[in-house]
């Protein structure tokens, strides 16, 4: 056996060795929920446990909730297996963050194990925690205060009901419309009044309507966030919430267009005012070939099977996409349901996530400890290629 066989066996061997700790990480993270930028309790087991295992770490990384766990030397390869550890309203771990947690915290141990099995660490680990993935996206920030600075590769792995190495995660908008019109007495003199809420309730059926003219992978949802405060007063504000998607920047700004058209619509139809505040969102993942078939490899090598269906979510992963070479494949834990349903909830908790997590984090490990290779520098060097030809034509 390869001196390097052996540490790839010794990352896997780690995995499986400390699979009672990481289902207890993930349990304990599962059963105490908790919202974006409000995840102390995951951060604290999480940082714990990652320091008792002989991690360098860092508490409140630029972010209450956010932690850097690091292990190894400057000057070789970096790579950083990402944690998620966010919850939804009401519904608890419907996107399976436990896991994403645990998965992260797994391949990071199996690497550290693997470094430093003839106690010459060569490169680096960064286990790097990011909360609010549901919410406003930590990795945004930790971008902004450069935490990915000098990483080389970054990688993590997402629950889902089958398993997509490259699935779509699609750029994101978030946009508040708001109407204003006039309040009255709406019985005694309602022609006196404008009305807010038919403005929304219009302007929410036109895009319905327009819905039909989307491409397929266009999406566009949202809900009311305010129809006014009593039936008897015609409403003078009103405020819809939407998501928008679509695959690239470019074709975003065309969705944003039209859903602008449909507001500006609805409000001179209703005499209202009409304001469009961009909230910002998520870039789409970019997909780094070489590290991508890395990973299919290594993950077939172990038995796992990939499934030709592709989700079609967001996530602040596609913003790191464009900053470090990365990958975010998605995997089965053993349900058909779909994410961010309750039953979801249950299945991220069950016994019948655990192997499939420990799979993915031992496919992460071993796909890092092949970039990490010495001897293999063209490797790093072809994945460093392919970013600067997906970045020459691609805007986050
Ligand atoms: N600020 C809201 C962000 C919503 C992100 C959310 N992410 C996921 O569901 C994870 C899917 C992974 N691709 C979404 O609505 O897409």
């Amino acid at each position: 056996m390869t001196e390097w066989n052996k540490r790839k066996q010794v990352a896997q061997a780690k995995i499986d060795a400390s699979a009672s700790d990481l289902n207890n990480i993930s349990q304990e993270i599962w059963s105490h929920p908790e919202l974006g930028y409000e995840e102390h309790h995951a951060h604290k087991i999480l940082t714990d446990y990652l320091e008792k295992k002989g991690f360098e770490v860092t508490r409140n990384y630029h972010l209450d909730t956010a932690f850097k766990a690091t292990y190894g030397t400057d000057g070789g390869v970096h790579v950083c297996v990402i944690c998620e550890y966010d919850a939804l309203p009401e519904i608890g771990h419907a996107c399976g963050h436990n896991l994403i947690a645990e998965c992260g915290a797994a391949a990071g141990l199996g690497i550290k194990a693997a470094m430093e099995l003839d106690g010459t660490p060569i490169g680096r680990v960064t286990v790097l925690g990011t909360p609010a993935e549901e919410g406003a996206g930590g990795k945004i920030d930790l971008i902004k205060a450069g935490a990915f600075q000098g990483m080389d590769v970054a990688m993590m792995a997402h629950p889902y009901a089958y398993t997509v190495p490259q699935p779509v995660a699609l750029s994101m908008l978030e946009m508040k419309i708001h109407f204003t019109g006039l309040a009255s007495h709406a019985s005694a003199v309602p022609w006196e009044g404008v009305n807010a809420l038919d403005a929304a309730v219009m302007c929410y059926n036109s895009i319905s309507v327009m819905r039909q003219q989307l491409k397929p992978e266009w999406r566009v949802h949202g809900i009311f966030t305010n129809g006014g405060a009593k039936p008897n007063i015609i409403p003078e504000e009103a405020e819809l919430f939407y998501y928008l998607r679509a695959p690239t920047q470019e074709a975003l700004s065309q969705v944003k267009k039209k859903v602008v058209g449909c507001a500006q619509g609805a409000a001179v139809a209703t005499g209202c005012e009409c304001t469009v505040k961009d909230l910002g969102g998520f870039a789409n993942v970019v997909t780094n070939p070489t590290v991508i078939s890395i990973y299919k490899r290594e993950a077939s090598q172990m038995g796992v099977v990939f499934d030709d269906n592709s989700g079609s979510g967001s996530t602040d992963m596609g913003n790191v996409s464009y900053v470090v070479p990365s990958i975010h494949p998605m995997y089965d834990i053993g349900t058909m349901a779909a994410n961010h349903s309750r039953p979801f909830t249950a299945a991220a908790g069950a016994a019948a996530a655990q192997p499939p997590t420990l799979v993915q984090a031992k496919s992460l490990a071993l796909t890092a400890l092949e970039v990490m290779k010495p001897g293999n520098e063209e490797v790093l060097a072809n994945i460093k290629k392919d970013f600067a030809l997906q970045m020459g034509g691609a805007k986050a």
